[in-house]
């Protein structure tokens, strides 16, 4: 071969080389672009299809928790109740039964004894909306086995309803029908609800993310109402008034842009009626109480894990405030300091988290505030926040401030008035007019000589201590007038009247 020849070759190798780039490139992008989408769309079409002559049915699922496990779901709720009316259990052979009856003193018996059964794991039912029939199904997935032991979170069942329909009711079921199953749930939730007392002292979920029972409940039926509750008339009008514009204010919150949530300051000496006012309010509005336990809570990361678990229509108790943490503004840690909390909070795997699990909490007065008023607090609505504490003084300014704490109300010692009403509550209608002598014993020494003594220490007098006591009321009167008598003498031989700093510090008499 001349050279011209090989020249020729060489040149249109080079060529052929080029061109097989240029095309690889090419085709790639093509792959990538165009036949992809090509296969894709067509595969998956004829896939589909051939799937849906083979099996034409589809499904949903409704799990138990939502959002990355981090709230209890209302839709699985829904569905729940849903299940336990009758289409829900009809031909069921294994149902479960839960409590649902109430545990009121004046339910019927039969309102007592009821049960709310729904089916159990692995059990299905039909059920059939204009024409389509569906199909309903409990399951659980099994913890995992390789879970790492500390991961509550890997180890948990997560728990499902599962619904299946045919391809041709997909819009039916998808709408009206999904629709009618939430609404009818809510209302069966509304029927059975029975009002709960939670309380965070639990071990179960504190550990690694598990969300599962930071909160475990008995039901709430605290006796107390506000007209069994000895405090000034108008004071608890006022109050009455403010938690009904509370109730009825979810436009007017959505109007000014505010989240639906009010924050009460109780505050007063011990057995004046904080606690018994949050039963009350309770009782009054008919919320669940959230009574939450801060000496439990050991981050201001598991303080938010506990509002996250909140429902609406609840009171959130955080009681004594002034004990449960250190809350005074001298105390108050520095942004630095709040910081390396924080970080310390959010570590997962923190390697003193063992050490942290056994010593004291650490939630910070930022934490209790962005509890409060922080982006979190918006999340859920209709709410209360109460704190009670027997010294105003010891808190953080921060902490009262309006709009933290909307309302500031004030428990104070028996007056006249409220010791007659307490004499009326314990010792029937008449007693007042029956003993005048003593009752005016009684007012002279509350209101002329002042003598401080708290409701619960009056009622606890009062309190008939024998069968005679419950024939002639006089023994009672006259116990509480010897108490008053002495306490008037203590008073009197006691340096004078303590007084009380805004510290909360009991100050020194001048002495002159
Ligand atoms: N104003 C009141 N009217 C009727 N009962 C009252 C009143 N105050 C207290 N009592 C009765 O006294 C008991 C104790 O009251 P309560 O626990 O509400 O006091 P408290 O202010 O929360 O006290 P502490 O500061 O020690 O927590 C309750 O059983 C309640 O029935
Ligand atoms: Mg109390």
């Amino acid at each position: 071969m001349d050279d011209n020849v090989l020249s020729w070759f060489g040149q249109a190798s080079v060529v052929v080389s080029v061109l097989a780039v240029c095309w690889t490139m090419i085709w790639q992008n093509l792959q990538h672009i165009h036949l992809q989408q090509f296969f894709a769309r067509n595969f998956n079409r004829r896939a589909r299809r051939l799937a849906a002559v083979v099996d034409p049915y589809l499904s949903v699922t409704f799990e138990e928790y939502e959002g990355g496990r981090i709230k209890s779901s209302e839709a699985f709720d829904e569905v729940k109740s849903y299940l336990t009316t009758a289409t829900g259990t009809a031909g069921v052979r294994h149902l479960r039964a839960e409590c649902g009856g109430s545990s009121r003193r004046d339910a019927s018996a039969a309102d007592k004894d009821k049960l709310v059964l729904s089916m159990a794991k692995g059990e299905e039912v039909a059920d059939v909306f204009e024409g389509a029939t569906v199909w309903w199904s409990a399951a659980a997935v099994a913890p995992r086995q390789d879970a790492v032991p500390w991961s509550r979170a890997a180890r948990a069942e997560r728990r499902f309803f599962r619904l299946d329909f045919h391809e041709k009711d997909r819009d039916l079921v998808l709408g009206e029908y999904l629709t009618h199953v939430r609404r009818k749930g809510r209302e069966v939730m509304a029927k059975n609800r029975q009002r709960r007392l939670y309380t965070n002292i639990s071990r179960e979920g504190y550990d690694d993310g598990f969300y599962r029972d930071v909160w475990t409940h008995v039901p709430f039926d605290h006796p107390k109402t506000f007209d069994k509750l000895a405090m000034d008339p108008a004071k608890k009008k006022d109050i009455i008034a403010d938690l009904d514009m509370f109730r009825n204010g979810k436009e007017y919150h959505e109007r000014v842009g505010k989240p639906w949530k009010r924050g009460y300051l109780l505050h007063g000496p011990p057995g004046t009626g904080k606690s018994t006012m949050v039963a009350a309010m309770a009782n009054y509005l008919k919320y669940d109480v959230y009574d939450f336990e801060l000496t439990s809570v050991k981050t201001n990361t598991e303080l938010r894990k506990l509002l996250i678990e909140t429902k609406s229509k609840s009171i959130m108790v955080f009681e004594d405030i002034d004990c449960s943490l250190d809350l005074t503004t001298s105390k108050r840690k520095t942004a630095k300091e709040e910081e390396a909390d924080r970080e310390k909070d959010d570590d997962p795997l923190r390697p003193d988290k063992k050490a942290a699990a056994t010593k004291q909490s650490s939630v910070t007065l930022s934490g209790l505030l962005n509890f409060i008023d922080g982006l979190w607090s918006a999340c859920g609505e209709e709410r209360l926040i109460v704190f009670t504490t027997n010294h105003v003084g010891k808190l953080d300014p921060a902490l009262i401030r309006t709009g933290r704490m909307d309302k500031k109300i004030e428990m104070s010692y028996c007056d006249f008035e409220s010791f007659k009403f307490l004499a009326r509550m314990h010792l029937g209608d008449d007693v007042v007019e029956a003993h005048r002598d003593r009752c005016d014993r009684v007012r002279a020494l509350l209101e002329d000589e002042e003598v401080n003594m708290a409701p619960v220490d009056v009622g606890e007098h009062l309190t008939p201590k024998s069968p005679d006591e419950l024939e002639d009321f006089g023994p009672c009167l006259d116990r509480l007038v010897d108490a008053l008598e002495k306490a008037k003498e203590e008073a009197t031989r006691s340096p004078g009247p303590q007084q009380v700093d805004e510290q909360g510090i009991v100050k020194e008499d001048d002495k002159e």
